[in-house]
């Protein structure tokens, strides 16, 4: 690990928007992690934070089940800043109140800064800021010793800090951009009251995730590591590859769910690279296990479960493997699991929520804490080509999770006729790159049309083309209608079996990009 950067350590209570903190830190070029709020205080101290920040939540701190932090959290000598939820809970483990209130804030509300010596250092006392809140408890009584820093209507105490000025606690969102004073208030925290430097950048990053897998594997063991293609997996490789060497073999699996071409693509670009790539053609295992099955979740587990079998035959073959790195990105990981319990998942993500329990490989995932534009950055950073940087991501299990009911050879072949298609004239028209995805699902129904005066009754085909960011949320592209007709007219045309071609127009939330 960098012993000199400083890191700040964000403990998770469940917010929508905790990703959000940890990034906005990291975009301040200082590290930033997040745990779940139930670390105990020796995994924080390990992590040796220079700062902690408390996420939101939607709980209320005197709910019976209402997640908490020891006290000792706030003596250890580090700055914490609670936000929201993390204010409250603050407020009630110090000796303060928190309670019902009556009015609720949802959106947007001005705050008035009442001191501007730290927190708000920089911020004016004349005027209003407009702050984003989400909340149903407020702040009655501060604990011993706080002091209040801003107000909003609702909020008697939108900010708070105690008499050390170690402790900080704001009822509003920094980390939303509709805070539009956010990052100010992040900077401040981290900088003037935290005392971290910004020395952090990618390329610290790639330094450090080095360092960090040479010291977990050591110096003889050997990595295998989960490859597809995609950006996240070819950026992993790389990293592991600098930490370990000759020591690394990468597993290309065809799983045969993907894309028309694909396999051939991928093994002729990495023929021209150092990276040892092995291909394993397990196409009948994975479509044998998926005969019959509709399920979504069930697609995704038995794939999930089927790599790491592929995955750990391979280990086997080649002896004396221990590890397995994957292309594991954050947002991956809280769709998949929630620290709640499994109430919240949205999709078990096949390298995540689909793995077994009982895997012998241990796991290498060092760009789990990123986001896409984070890892896309990072393959920048060592050079990678732009092709490969801004290909659109795959999911692991390809096109099973974009054919709606069961996943036969007939039907792939008709999706990838279809998907080839889309990809070919979004490339041609100059969308490829613009967009986030663009893809077709197989629908699993049949509809009547009519060919050269002859009834046909056959499949559609769904056209999902998003933009996004993050892959956390997401909004349906608006492409030209000569492209959409381009795109009907090529496919009901060319793929034999169908007569009718639709777009999807739902965004996520409350839809999800993928179908299944
Ligand atoms: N066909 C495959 N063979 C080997 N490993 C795979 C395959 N498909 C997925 N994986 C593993 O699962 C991980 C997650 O897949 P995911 O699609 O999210 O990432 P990616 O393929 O690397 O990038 P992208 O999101 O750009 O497609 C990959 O990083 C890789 O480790
Ligand atoms: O590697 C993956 N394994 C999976 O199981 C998986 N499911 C969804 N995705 C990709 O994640 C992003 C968000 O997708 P959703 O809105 O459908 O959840 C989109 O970019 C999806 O393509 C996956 N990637
Ligand atoms: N966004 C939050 O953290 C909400 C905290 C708490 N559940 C409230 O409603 O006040
Ligand atoms: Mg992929």
């Amino acid at each position: 690990m960098d012993a000199t950067g400083d890191r700040i350590l964000v403990l998770d209570f469940g917010s929508q928007t905790t990703q959000l903190i940890a990034r906005r830190i990291r975009e301040l070029h200082v590290y930033s992690e997040i745990r779940p709020c139930t670390i105990g205080l020796e995994e924080i101290k390990a992590f040796s934070p220079k700062g902690i920040v408390l996420s939101g939540g939607p709980a209320s701190v005197y709910d019976q089940e209402a997640p908490r932090v020891e006290r000792a959290l706030f003596d250890l000598g580090v700055p914490v800043l609670g936000i929201c939820y993390g204010m409250q809970l603050m407020t009630y483990l110090l000796g303060g109140q928190v309670e019902r209130s009556l009015k609720r804030e949802y959106g947007p509300a001005n705050l008035k800064v009442l001191d501007n010596s730290d927190l708000f250092h920089g911020l004016s006392l004349e005027r209003p800021y407009r702050v984003w809140m989400s909340h149903g408890d407020r702040i009655e009584k501060m604990p011993p010793g706080f002091v209040c820093l801003a107000e909003s209507e609702n909020s008697p105490v939108a900010a708070m800090k105690d008499k050390t000025g170690r402790l900080f606690g704001v009822q509003f969102h920094p980390e939303v951009a509709h805070t539009e004073i956010g990052k100010d208030i992040l900077a401040n925290f981290v900088f003037k009251i935290c005392g971290c430097q910004p020395t952090w950048t990618m390329a610290s990053f790639i330094e450090e995730a080095v360092a960090r897998i040479s010291q977990t594997v050591g110096p003889e063991e050997k990595v295998i590591c989960a490859l597809s293609g995609g950006v996240d997996s070819s950026v992993t490789a790389l990293l592991v590859h600098r930490a370990v060497g000759e020591r690394l073999v990468c597993i290309f699996v065809n799983n045969g769910l993907l894309r028309k071409g694909e396999a051939e693509t991928v093994l002729d670009f990495f023929r021209h690279s150092h990276l040892n790539v092995r291909y394993v053609d397990a196409s009948d295992l994975f479509l044998s296990r998926l005969a019959g099955v509709t399920d979504p979740e069930e697609k995704r587990r038995i794939i999930g479960h089927t790599f790491i079998e592929v995955f750990e035959a391979e280990a086997q073959k080649i002896g004396e493997v221990k590890y397995l790195a994957q292309g594991t990105l954050y947002p991956d990981i809280i769709e998949s699991v929630s620290f709640r319990g499994p109430s919240a998942t949205i999709k078990s993500h096949h390298n995540v929520g689909g793995l077994p329990e009982r895997m012998k490989l241990k796991l290498i995932e060092p760009l789990k804490e990123l986001f896409k534009d984070e890892v896309r950055e990072l393959g920048q950073e060592l050079g990678m080509p732009y092709e490969l940087i801004w290909r659109q991501p795959f999911p692991g299990p390809g096109l099973a999770i974009r054919i709606i009911g069961e996943v036969t050879r007939d039907r792939l072949a008709i999706l990838r006729e279809a998907d080839a298609i889309v990809t070919e004239e979004m490339k041609a028209s100059g969308w490829y790159y613009k967009v986030w995805q663009s893809f077709a699902v197989l629908l699993p129904i049949r509809t009547v049309g009519v060919m050269g005066d002859e009834r046909t009754y056959e499949h559609v085909v769904a056209l999902r083309v998003v933009d996004s960011l993050d892959a956390m949320t997401a909004d349906w592209t608006r492409l030209p209608y000569d492209l959409l007709a381009r795109l009907s007219g090529r496919i009901i045309n060319e793929v034999q079996g169908v007569n009718r071609v639709v777009f999807d127009i739902s965004s996520k939330p409350p839809a999800t990009i993928e179908w299944e």
